[in-house]
């Protein structure tokens, strides 16, 4: 059943044999599966449905990579989209707490793991960031928890409030809060009473706790076994209380974890920490990429996906550099680069990476290149045939002006990027006759290390000498040293209105 979401995914897209890219109707195919999927992870059903359809809409399109099978890659999906919704503002685990004494307030439904997870905390803020703690337990109905709390207190080596017999929640939270400030803690931990559900009573009660310290901290303790009860259980608790994170529990069982997705996505709050066990050291801060592979129940899958991008990216770029070295530079080469440009960060973004790039990143700014202008040279190449891609100077004027219209550019433009073409292509036939080997393939050889171009790799895989030297023999015209690459004119006021 569930272990086999990417079998049964497999399965619908063994059935379709469609390439390129996902159609709306795989998708929609493939996400039913994983709806089935999340609701018996115990995810909610109209967080179910909502997270679904957000998925669709991002899937439908996406390229299809070939060395994995659909299914997998709509799994990638899922896996990266779980993450997003599962990853809270800030740091995960973080707590705020300066300005000492700082009042932590635990709260829960009993048998949550409340007073164990206080007992655990205090011992990771004592023992990883040195806090000196105090532990008071206002469960006043049951004796035996305050008892619990003293005991795990000495195991840990944390203090506790002493007992007082028939004081008060409130009464034993202002002695806390004395306490705290007289002896110098810098955090005190309020445990309060377990209750089987949500009743008036106890809620007031923590009301009334909660105003006497206005805590740093409300931590809402809930099993994470317990599904979607404990969404209802965070729902209420933030209403009434207003909690700044939940920690989940008994994340060492075989529940899907799917509470965490619902409980993120229904009270919006950070899930800070997570359970695993019952010793004193099993508390962990809350990893959205594990609790994601849990709920899908395929973490290599990703990696598996990840891995097989990586790949064809790699074999792209060494397919490229073979015809680039030959001096068969065609569009679609270019558009790879162009793509390959937006994704890391645009030519601004790139140019600021590589030294002695520094003067042509100014030209480009002042030509106004932005990734809308990439994005209008790739529509521009888009727009050609395949034939007219590997063969540009095929061109004849009515074809440029319909392949400009059906970008919504000028002739002008495309003339440009042309241009542009024409001196790239130039550039990589003389870099790729260039000593034995050729310079091409050691300055490549930098650019496309693992999956695709690296600048930083780029930079230094182009030896300064040596491009000193290249450019020598190209007649003087240095390509990358000196003063800086020169900008190809063609590319200069690109997609302006004249
Ligand atoms: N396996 C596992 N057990 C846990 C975890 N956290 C707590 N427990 C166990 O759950 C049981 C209940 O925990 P408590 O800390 O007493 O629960 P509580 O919410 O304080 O309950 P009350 O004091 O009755 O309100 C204990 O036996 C704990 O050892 C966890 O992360 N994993």
């Amino acid at each position: 059943m569930f272990e086999n979401l990417s079998e049964r995914l497999s399965g619908v897209f063994d059935r379709l044999t469609k390439q390129g890219a996902l159609s709306e109707d795989d998708v929609k195919t493939a996400l039913r599966e994983v709806r089935v999927a999340l609701l018996e992870a115990d995810v909610s059903l109209p967080v179910a449905r909502d997270f679904v359809k957000a998925v669709q809409e991002q899937a439908t399109g996406q390229a299809v990579t070939k060395s994995i099978t659909p299914g997998q890659q709509v799994v990638k999906i899922v896996h990266d989209a779980l993450i997003d919704v599962l990853k809270g503002e800030g740091e995960p685990g973080a707590l705020k707490i300066d300005n000492p004494p700082a009042p932590i307030l635990m709260v829960g439904l009993q048998g949550g793991g409340k007073t164990t997870t206080t007992a655990k905390l205090a011992k990771r803020l004592k023992e990883r960031e040195g806090k000196r703690v105090l532990m008071a337990s206002l469960d006043v109905n049951r004796p035996a928890a305050m008892e619990q709390l003293a005991i795990l207190g000495q195991q840990i080596g944390v203090d506790t409030l002493p007992i007082v017999k028939g004081e008060d929640p409130v009464a034993i939270t202002k002695r806390a809060k004395t306490q705290a400030g007289l002896g110098g803690y810098d955090v005190y931990m309020l445990d309060t009473a377990g209750r089987l559900s949500i009743d008036e009573e106890l809620m007031q009660q923590v009301e009334a706790v909660r105003d006497v310290v206005t805590p740093r901290e409300t931590l809402l303790v809930v099993d994470g076994l317990t599904g979607q009860d404990a969404v209802h259980t965070a729902e209420n608790f933030d209403e009434r209380i207003g909690i700044s994170g939940v920690v989940l529990t008994r994340m060492d069982g075989d529940g899907r974890g799917g509470a965490a997705l619902s409980m993120r996505a229904v009270t919006g709050k950070p899930i800070k920490f997570v359970g695993l066990g019952e010793k004193m050291d099993a508390l962990e801060t809350f990893e959205p990429e594990r609790i994601a592979g849990r709920i899908l129940g395929m973490g290599d899958i990703v990696a598996l996906v990840e891995k097989a991008q990586e790949t064809i990216e790699a074999e792209q770029a060494e397919r490229m550099m073979k015809r680039m070295a030959k001096g068969q530079f065609n569009m679609n080469d270019l558009k790879m680069q162009l793509e390959q440009m937006i994704k890391m960060g645009g030519m601004q973004g790139m140019m600021g990476m590589m030294p002695g790039m520094g003067k042509m990143a100014k030209q480009v700014e002042d030509a106004g290149l932005d990734d809308k202008m990439l994005k209008q040279q790739i529509a521009l190449i888009q727009s050609m045939t395949k034939k007219e891609r590997a063969n540009p100077q095929l061109l004849q004027a009515s074809r440029k002006k319909r392949i400009a219209k059906g970008a919504g550019m000028e002739v002008s433009d495309l003339n440009k990027l042309m241009k542009m073409h024409r001196q790239m292509s130039d550039m990589m036939k003389k870099m790729g006759k260039m000593g034995k080997g050729g310079m091409l393939k050691q300055a490549m050889k930098g650019m496309m290390g693992k999956g695709g171009m690296d600048p930083a790799a780029m930079a230094q895989g182009m030896d300064p000498k040596a491009l000193e030297a290249a450019a020598k023999q190209m007649g003087g015209k240095n390509p990358f040293g000196g003063g800086g690459m020169q900008l190809p004119p063609g590319l200069s006021g690109f997609g302006k209105k004249k």
